[in-house]
């Protein structure tokens, strides 16, 4: 059966004009978000990740402008929606759990007001109503509603938060929900908790997600899908299996060798070596190619293009323009 995709990202790029000089946060990236699917992005902190999924909800943070590109959800175009539209789809269509979300919570609204305003804010319902429903999200993120309810953000733990800010994001019923470093600042006990009730919550509801995280072995359990973003360009977009046995791009070998957790055997990681981009100074050609241990000459100068690598796996590495090249030959 064809695969059909719910959000579909052309040639998207968000600028950010600095005292420094312009950077391109994200930068032509296109890019397909499968319906019923979980779809992961990461990379290392700053390679655009949040400001790919701000830009799905056409909220990048100023002085962020999106500078090209389309981004359709269900076949609609979210960059022409009006302001009255915009405010339609952001919850009910598209949520957004942001990082460090626990404390975007009202510190003196009990949690029961909170999730009648957030769903008056956008819909029209009875309380009653409003609060069967937020009952019953809070009992699928393994939180007692009645307790939780009149409680105040102060009096619930971390973890807690961050599972009401869960609840929160389906409050309206949205066809997407964005999950940024959705466990970040958790204990690791915590972390896999909450992806247990994550992939529940996906199997049951058949919600489509996108999540956000710089570990690829975090969300190695629960994505069926992977990008991977380097300097605001994504360098490599496959299937979770076909991502992690058979890894074109060298920094995506990297994040895996780098990943802890995946291997079970912390004195057989092998961190990425050089620093991160500073994305006001990029290198010419392949943004990688200073840390990467393949690198020849074209690397240098010229910037690789996505090209398919296998089935549904695209990778943007002047590697296999070679491979390819030399079967032509
Ligand atoms: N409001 C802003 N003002 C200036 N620069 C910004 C702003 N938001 C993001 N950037 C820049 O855009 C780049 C991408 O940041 P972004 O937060 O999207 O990366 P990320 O991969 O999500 O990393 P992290 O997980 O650390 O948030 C960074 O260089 C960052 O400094």
């Amino acid at each position: 059966m064809m695969e059909q995709n719910l959000v579909e990202i052309r040639d998207l790029s968000v600028k950010f004009k600095l005292k420094g000089g312009t950077i391109r946060a994200v930068d032509n990236v296109s890019l397909d978000i499968p319906k019923g699917k979980v779809t992961a992005l990461v990379g290392e902190s700053g390679s655009g990740k949040s400001t790919l999924a701000s830009a799905i909800l056409k909220m990048v943070s100023s002085p962020g402008v999106i500078s090209n590109g389309e981004i359709k959800i269900n076949g609609e175009d979210i960059l022409t929606m009006k302001q009255r539209e915009l405010q339609q789809y952001r919850w009910s269509q598209v949520s957004m759990v942001f990082q460090a979300a626990q404390n975007s919570l009202n510190p003196v609204v009990r949690i029961k007001e909170q999730f009648i305003e957030t769903y008056l804010a956008h819909k029209k319902a009875p309380e009653k109503e409003i609060l069967e429903r937020a009952a019953q999200l809070l009992e699928y993120v393994r939180l007692e509603p009645k307790r939780v309810f009149e409680s105040f953000p102060h009096e619930l733990s971390g973890g807690m938060k961050q599972r009401v800010m869960i609840a929160f994001s389906l409050l309206l019923d949205p066809d997407l929900v964005i999950l940024d470093e959705p466990t970040t600042a958790l204990d690791v006990i915590t972390q896999d908790y909450i992806f247990d009730i994550l992939l529940k919550i996906h199997e049951e509801l058949g919600i489509t997600m996108l999540l956000l995280s710089h570990d690829i072995s975090v969300v190695a359990k629960v994505a069926d899908r992977i990008g991977v973003m380097y300097a605001g360009k994504l360098v490599e977009v496959g299937d979770i299996f076909e991502i992690f046995t058979n890894p074109k791009h060298p920094y995506t070998s990297g994040l895996i060798k780098a990943a802890p957790s995946l291997l079970e055997d912390l004195e057989h990681t092998v961190p990425i070596g050089g620093s991160p981009p500073d994305l006001l100074n990029l290198p010419l050609g392949c943004a990688f190619h200073p840390r990467c241990q393949f690198a020849k000459d074209i690397c240098k100068q010229v910037t690789p293009l996505m090209e398919t690598v296998g089935e549904n796996h695209l990778t943007a590495c002047h590697l296999y323009n070679a491979a390819r090249d030399e079967r032509v030959n």
